[in-house]
């Protein structure tokens, strides 16, 4: 199937393109008004039947009509979209750059799924790793796992970065405890993680892929030094386990490979953020991956047709926050926003041709109503970002106080049900002059509304509606409670964990397809990643300067003046680091 031609040279692509100028003489308000049509974009067909068991996803306020859903098919099917699909899930190695199949879906199959890569049936090897991380949470749970001083082992930094950062916290379950998770390179990001903590009732687990990613390894000698001072170095292999495919590096740094849970290559960096459960997606027909289908093909359409680049990603649940970047929060990526953007921020086609059309999304969001005081404002009068609300019908901690007029979960879901209208009816002049609002300031109090949006209602964050949008056998749950009290090594965690963990992460799986779906419509590799590369090979000639200019005060060259110029001030600056290797941060 592998052709240069362009998705952008088909007929079909041709024809949503003459179909702009139709949708851009509409506006939501008149769409919405269409109730049949907002009926369909419910549950557009037995195909796509949208209430799922209690789940409602709901894409009427997209800038789209039933023929714009047609002509969308139409190009995905000139994409050979469902092949695309069908090649990923059978292990083929469509990650080409790599040379590589993409099946991080095996990690979530059940024991007796056929997964194949490279003619060999993957799950086996799946459910090996599952199993020994089971044994291993309840050896540290039990405390038949302690320290190097007999102690157990209460507190747990996890260190990783990119897709190896972050995972469920079973917050419930983790009382007394403490559950972290460093990922920045930043000497305070791992001030923060130890403070409070003792070596001896500590568990570091190093999550990295290849086991070289210079953030990851520096954090990870950093805290073999904090171990090692404190408990000497045998110490070691008692509080310091691994997550990666490299058990070579991993034996060479001082690990185990026996306290290594490995991976594989075709699980990419990104995607591996998942290890920690599984949810099993059918290879054909389920809720969820059908309905990522139409809502990739619906970011396309809002990318590379109405010209919005961005997209907003809204819960309204706290519980689901780690599916919302907290950009001002650096430690805690984005994850869908992660996953997206690096998969699908390319130019260049899966055969290496400059793609004259954007692809891939800006993406970035908040929990609800945070968002609402921070950036909405330019969402509702300023750039078109199309966004994403997630809500929750049944709170996880439900609070109603006497004389409030709604619980405090309805007040949270009033905002998420008025949004979406807002953003989709705006509000025009005529409307505030009939509210006798001053003429000077309706310039500044219209809203110009026509700002697509999609609204996805969860019944709760219960592992079972959770699990429903990935079709999770039952079964799969107790392993999944077993998996998530790896990290946080604190007994099971409730349902009330496992939901808003599976919570966070089945819907990222959720965001997984779709961006899967979206690079198979652009013909992109949404599965590799060098963009990366170049930051990190420039990063590697500074550390070298600046190691040359330190420890032999040899002159800032080979660099462009201003950058020869802010290395000069910083190393002038900075000349009293003091040159002793053996310095650890002030508390250690
Ligand atoms: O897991 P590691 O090998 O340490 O890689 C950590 C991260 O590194 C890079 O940023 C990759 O692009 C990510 O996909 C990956 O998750």
């Amino acid at each position: 199937m592998a052709s240069s031609a362009l998705i952008c040279d088909k007929e079909q692509w041709k024809d949503l393109k003459a179909h702009v100028d139709d949708i851009k003489k509409t506006h939501l308000r008149e769409l919405m008004s269409d109730s049949e049509r907002c009926k369909s974009m419910m549950a557009y067909d037995t195909l796509f039947n949208f209430e799922f068991d209690g789940i409602l996803l709901d894409y009427s306020r997209q800038c789209a009509t039933l023929e714009t859903m047609n002509k969308l098919f139409k190009l995905a099917e000139a994409a050979c979209l469902k092949e695309k699909i069908n090649k990923m899930f059978n292990g083929e190695r469509i990650n080409s750059t790599e040379n590589r199949s993409v099946l991080h879906v095996a990690l979530r199959a059940p024991r007796d799924a056929v997964i194949n890569s490279n003619g060999k049936n993957v799950v086996p090897d799946v459910w090996n790793v599952l199993d020994k991380i089971r044994d291993f949470s309840e050896r540290v749970r039990s405390g038949s796992w302690v320290g190097a001083t007999g102690k157990a082992l209460t507190n747990v930094i996890a260190i990783g970065i990119g897709g190896s950062f972050l995972d469920p916290e079973a917050i419930e379950c983790a009382r007394g405890r403490q559950l972290r998770f460093l990922a920045n390179v930043d000497p305070i990001d791992v001030a923060r993680n130890i403070a409070g903590l003792n070596p001896e009732t500590t568990l570091v687990v190093v999550v990295s892929k290849t086991f070289t990613t210079a953030e990851t390894m520096l954090n990870a000698r950093t805290l073999r030094e904090w171990i090692s001072s404190a408990l000497g170095p045998e110490a070691v292999s008692k509080h310091m386990v691994a997550v990666s495919t490299n058990l070579t590096l991993v034996e060479k740094f001082g690990i185990d490979p026996k306290n290594a849970f490995a991976f594989w290559d075709w699980v990419g960096g990104r995607y591996s953020a998942l290890l920690e459960y599984f949810l099993y997606l059918s290879n054909t027909g389920s809720w969820l991956l059908r309905s990522t289908v139409l809502l990739g093909l619906l970011s396309v359409w809002n990318v590379s047709f109405l010209g919005y680049p961005a997209r907003a990603i809204l819960p309204y649940s706290q519980a689901l926050e780690k599916l919302a970047p907290h950009i001002q929060q650096a430690r805690v990526p984005y994850l869908c926003c992660f996953v997206s953007m690096e998969s699908n921020g390319k130019g260049v086609s899966i055969d290496g041709v400059a793609l004259p059309y954007e692809a891939g999304e800006i993406d970035f969001g908040e929990p609800g109503t945070n968002g609402q005081h921070s950036f909405y404002q330019l969402i509702h009068q300023g750039r078109v970002i199309p966004c994403d609300f997630i809500g929750i019908v049944k709170s996880q901690q439900p609070v109603y106080l006497k004389g409030e007029v709604v619980s405090n979960h309805d007040e949270l879901m009033s905002n998420f049900f008025a949004q979406p209208d807002a953003l989709a009816y705006g509000k025009t002049p005529q409307q505030l002059q009939s509210e006798n609002v001053s003429q000077h300031l309706i310039p500044h109090k219209t809203f110009s509304g026509n700002r697509p949006s999609l609204s996805l209602l969860l019944p709760s964050l219960s592992a079972y509606n959770v699990g429903q949008l990935s079709e999770v056998p039952r079964g799969l749950l107790r392993l999944y409670r077993k998996c998530i009290s790896r990290i946080s090594m604190t007994g099971y965690p409730t349902h009330a964990d496992v939901g808003s963990g599976l919570g966070a992460y089945s819907l990222l799986a959720f965001y997984e397809h779709r961006i899967a779906v979206e690079g198979f419509i652009w013909g992109i590799n949404s599965f590799d990643q060098w963009g990366v590369e170049l930051g990190k090979s420039l990063a590697s000639q500074v550390r070298k300067q600046l190691h040359a200019s330190r420890k032999k005060g040899e002159p800032v060259e080979g660099f462009n003046f201003s950058t020869t110029t802010m290395l000069n001030r910083y190393l002038q600056d900075s000349s009293d680091v003091p040159p002793d290797p053996s310095t650890l941060l002030p508390h250690m």
